[in-house]
């Protein structure tokens, strides 16, 4: 079965020497909710990975950013974060002001190695953040 694909971002201060990265507690769906993700969705038929990062960062956040290093997961598509879902993520820095949680997202929270492990990332997120953790500076 072919897995759906999702992109989500990685944002931090620096894309050369990381210290922060932004998390987005989800608001829906009710299982989900409370839960900790790296800002993103879904691609769209027919459009890209990088035109689905960017516009779902806009739609999310109000943000623009500047994409760098995709953090490759062990499968060919990213990350089986789900039974259903492929993610694949890319780091990437703010090109406009601080963010804000529109539609899809209740809190923001800059994290750093120290209190990554602080919020309940959703469960398919954590092997992510522990390959994330020791690239944090
Ligand atoms: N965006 C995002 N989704 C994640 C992460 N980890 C994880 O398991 N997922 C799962 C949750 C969802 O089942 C799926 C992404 O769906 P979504 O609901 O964010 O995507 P979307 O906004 O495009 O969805 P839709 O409501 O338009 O259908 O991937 C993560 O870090 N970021």
């Amino acid at each position: 079965m072919e897995r759906t694909h999702v992109v989500a971002a990685i944002i931090v201060d620096d894309l050369d020497t990381p210290t922060r990265v932004l998390g987005a507690r989800r608001v829906r769906p009710e299982r989900l909710a409370g839960r900790w993700e790296f800002p993103g969705g879904k691609v769209e038929p027919g459009e890209s990975s990088h035109a689905a990062l960017v516009r779902e960062l806009n739609e999310e956040l109000a943000v623009t950013v500047l994409v760098g290093d995709e953090l490759r997961g062990p499968h060919d598509d990213g990350w089986h974060v789900t039974d259903r879902h492929a993610m694949r993520l890319w780091f990437a820095v703010l090109t406009s002001p601080e963010p804000v949680p529109l539609t899809e997202h209740d809190e923001l929270r800059w994290l750093d190695a120290t209190t990554l492990g602080d919020v309940p990332w959703l469960d398919g997120d954590l092997e992510i953040v522990e390959a994330l953790r020791p690239m944090l500076g």
